[in-house]
């Protein structure tokens, strides 16, 4: 990198590398660099020119794009130690208001803080709100694109703004990990609002100057094209990252258009493109960050990101300085909220419109009334919020202190680990004696069995944790001080069967929890365990501690995760691989018995020849030797065993050797046995080299359970997800198994209750199914109705092919009861299924499994 080119190399290849000239190119992978670029150096050449646009009344956008992992968030956000362009920005922005504060020059401060995930945009600033419902985004006649309800709130300093940051930050941390969202697949935006007022106080008249800088974190860019099965998802009308292929297309239309008025640019096919709208081709001054990884193997991400930002470069904005648009703002509210009431009482009988209309109209009014606020009563509202909301945290047991390297090192805490490295650590559980954890929601089927009660039902929960998997009260954690020796850290499972996992392993007792312990409840919630230093034995306790806190740090949330889900890796798999042997047993054994019984049938009626032979002597016996050689039954394809020998009957029927047969047959059956055996064995051992793949395929099945129990519970169209492995059917003959030749790869096996047959899924399309899945059952803990969603099944066909390679055996998936399904009308309008595939769309795929 050099200051303003990017010369990208072939890992590989030795040729030419590829250069990309841009406005400033920083280079911060290695602090030792000569060139290397610290937060501060990017804020000053990127940040800077920014704020001087927005004190001179410009819009303007700073925007991140990059594979997942190559430091958007580090760029925007930062850490407490290093932080990114929001804070900084912020910060200097206060500073510059203080500079710049006189008694003609007055500035205002407004914030907003918002994600879009799945086109739903979440309030970071009031996030109860928010949760419950899905803020709309409407285009404003004098405002613009406008998120309905969206807290907007005033604020006086950068401690305020920062504190805001902090809290926003830590919501989003709860919402991603109780609905086990990826942050990486959303956009973080945050929007401030500068109001320059001048006022002459000679003339008496004052003017103001109006500036929005937007400042958004992107999802990883390359989540939206990379498996075909998203492709596919996407094509569905699935909308997971629908806001940045249309950012791509918004993009590219723009930059085509360059100055030619024509091209039409689709704006308004994704949630973040409408609400960015203005920043992109529009009245801003915008500052696109791409952020690349050096690593060889990100090279076709790193190309397809400069490629993206060279075509971002010919984006012509035009800027204007927004000058009094408050004033105008507040006369065009007026007048709209005076229409819209007129329109209202025209449209009764007439109830969407009606509902339509009454919701502007509530938006209108809100708008209104906040803008004609005085300041100082927004400040207090702020306030208020901000004080709620860290009653809300405190409720749900989170410290509402700084998390990160400032908490309590002396005391018994948990603080969460999450994939995102922004939302890693944010959260801190101080335990003072005793602590309950669960959700909190209570429900008659939740009462603990008795031998696990040891907290009274109506104790209050101390950490409320929300999401699949967590009981209401799920466990208890406790610090004991037994005489004479250090206090110790405890945890009590409060319900049978509720999910703990301890360093990976599953827990059914009272266990110790030390420093440095990986503690995960219920299905998604992740913690490291913080135990204070003995003050008294500083120097015997160094040694361990430090050894502790070492093998701790090395456990991020990867790591973590992947110890909790091979802890059930291996007794999955050979369960699936028991559960699939076992029907190709049976299968054998039926197939073995047909054929016996058919040779046995052949027999008799030989005999029953030979017996009207010898009761008519015309007819002429059978050649001497009676040495018949029956034509052997063809072995069965599959079950090759069972492809009995030829019997030679014998010229005597009554000396027929029935033991020789048998011993025979035994004989083939021990061998089959063996081969199965040996067939367990390998597939088994090959789960060292597959594990996370396979640890992966674990955790989603269990997850697509989860959901489908409880929202489908009881019903007669619950579904069921199993892992098993995908075996070439040719692999069973026992001639062909061989050590080290098996090709085994992890498929999901779908059934349906009140359904014959199964489904096939490969892991991807399960992937795809549970953002839908996840989706249904956030709306259904945030008490939006999905009920409206379910809707009536339609019938699929399944086609199940034997696993001994026989001609496919066809079932047909009936439905016998129509209104079990969880299915939702796609854009065409036809019925999607969200746990189980619609006939059209379903894919099969090799050959694992027979019927059950
Ligand atoms: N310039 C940098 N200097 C030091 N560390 C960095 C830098 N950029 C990124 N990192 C580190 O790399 C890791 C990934 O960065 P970050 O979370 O910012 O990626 P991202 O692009 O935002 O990913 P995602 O799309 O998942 O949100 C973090 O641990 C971060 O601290």
């Amino acid at each position: 990198m050099e200051s303003d080119q990017t010369f990208l190399f072939h890992p590989a290849e030795e040729k030419q590398p590829k250069t990309f000239a841009f406005d400033h190119c920083f280079e911060s992978s290695d602090p030792l660099s000569s060139k290397f670029a610290n937060q501060e150096e990017v804020f000053t050449k990127v940040g800077m020119s920014v704020i001087d646009n927005a004190f001179q009344g410009y819009n303007a956008c700073i925007f991140a794009y990059g594979q997942t992992g190559s430091g958007k968030s580090y760029t925007m956000m930062g850490s407490s130690d290093n932080p990114g362009i929001i804070p900084r920005l912020c910060n200097a922005i206060f500073e510059r208001i203080q500079a710049e504060t006189s008694e003609s020059t007055n500035f205002k401060v407004e914030v907003s803080y918002m994600e879009i995930y799945n086109e739903r945009v979440r309030d970071l600033l009031d996030p109860k709100k928010s949760a419950k419902t899905n803020l709309k985004v409407r285009e404003h006649k004098s405002l613009g694109p406008v998120v309905d309800g969206l807290c907007v709130l005033a604020v006086s300093s950068f401690d305020q703004i920062s504190g805001l940051i902090d809290e926003g930050n830590k919501c989003r941390t709860v919402a991603a990990t109780n609905m086990n969202t990826e942050s990486s697949r959303s956009h973080a935006v945050f929007t401030i609002r500068l109001t320059h007022t001048l006022f002459d106080h000679e003339k008496g008249f004052s003017g103001e100057k109006v500036s929005k800088i937007s400042l958004v974190d992107l999802a990883g860019s390359e989540r939206a094209g990379k498996s075909g099965a998203m492709g596919k998802r996407l094509e569905e009308g699935g909308n997971i990252n629908k806001s940045l292929t249309t950012l791509g297309m918004v993009i590219s239309a723009l930059a085509e258009r360059c100055g030619k008025k024509e091209k039409f640019v689709p704006y308004r096919d994704s949630v973040l493109t409408w609400l960015l709208k203005d920043n992109l081709g529009g009245n801003s001054r915008t500052v696109m960050i791409a952020t690349i990884s050096p690593a060889a193997d990100n090279y076709e991400e790193t190309l397809s990101t400069l490629r993206y930002a060279d075509r971002a470069k010919k984006i012509v904005n035009h800027a204007i300085i927004n000058e009094d648009p408050n004033a105008k703002v507040i006369r065009e509210l007026r007048d709209e909220v005076e229409v819209l009431k007129s329109q209202i009482s025209q449209t009764k009988e007439r109830e969407t419109e009606y509902e339509e209309l009454k919701e502007r109209l509530l938006e209108s009014e809100r708008l209104m009334e906040q803008m004609n606020k005085s300041w100082e009563d927004r400040l207090k509202e702020t306030d208020v919020i901000y004080e709620e909301r860290q009653k809300d945290l405190a409720q749900i047991g989170i410290s509402v202190a700084e998390a990160g390297i400032k908490v309590e090192k002396d005391r018994f805490y948990l603080v969460n680990l999450n994939a995102d490295p922004s939302l890693n650590e944010l959260l801190v559980y101080y335990i003072n004696k005793k602590a309950i954890i669960g959700s909190g929601n209570d429900s008659e089927n939740e009462m603990p069995s008795s031998e696990t009660r040891t907290s009274a039902p109506d104790e209050k929960v101390d950490f409320v944790l929300q999401g699949l998997g967590v009981h209401p009260r799920h466990a208890q954690l406790e610090i004991i001080e037994d005489f004479g020796l250090l206090p110790r850290l405890y945890i009590i499972p409060l319900f049978e069967g509720a999910r703990i996992c301890v360093n990976g392993s599953n827990i059914s007792e009272k266990t110790l929890l030390k420093n440095g312990t990986r503690l995960l409840i219920g299905h998604n919630h992740f913690f490291r365990v913080n135990c204070p230093k003995d003050p008294k034995d500083e120097n015997s306790l160094m040694l361990a501690s430090t050894t502790m806190m070492e093998e701790s740090q090395f456990f991020d949330y990867d790591k973590a995760w992947l110890e909790a889900n091979s802890e059930e890796q291996g007794a999955s798999i050979s369960q699936a691989v028991d559960q699939y042997l076992e029907q190709i047993n049976i299968k054998h054994q039926e197939e073995k018995q047909a054929a016996l019984e058919k040779q046995y049938e052949e027999f008799e009626r030989y005999i029953h020849g030979l017996t009207q032979t010898l009761q008519t002597p015309s007819t002429p016996m059978t050649p001497a030797g009676f040495g018949v050689a029956m034509t052997p039954i063809a072995g069965i394809a599959g079950t090759p065993s069972c492809g009995l020998p030829p019997v030679s009957f014998p010229t005597n029927p009554r000396n027929v050797d029935k033991t020789k047969f048998f011993k025979w047959a035994q004989k083939r059956e021990e061998v089959f046995k063996e081969s199965l055996k040996t067939l367990k064995t390998e597939i088994v051992s090959i789960k060292f080299s597959v594990s996370p793949n396979i640890a992966k395929c674990n955790a989603l099945v269990r997850e697509a359970n989860m959901i489908a129990d409880e929202i489908m519970s009881n019903k007669r169209g619950q579904t069921h997800y199993d892992v098993t492995l995908q075996i070439p059917a040719s692999n069973l003959r026992p001639s062909r198994i061989k050590i080290g030749t098996s090709v085994c790869e992890p498929v999901i096996v779908v059934r349906r209750n009140g359904m014959q047959g199964y489904q096939l899924w490969s892991v991807e399309q399960l992937e795809n199914k549970l953002i839908d899945m996840r989706e249904m059952y956030n709306d259904k803990i945030n008490g939006n109705n999905s009920n409206d969603q379910m809707g009536q099944s339609t019938s699929s066909t399944v086609i199940s092919d034997s696993p001994t390679g026989n001609s496919g055996s066809s079932g047909i998936c009936e439905d016998e009861d129509n209104d079990d399904g969880e299915e939702e009308e796609d854009s065409e309008g036809s019925l999607i299924d969200t746990f189980f595939e619609s006939q059209e769309k379903h894919s099969l795929i090799g050959v694992a499994n027979s019927t059950r």
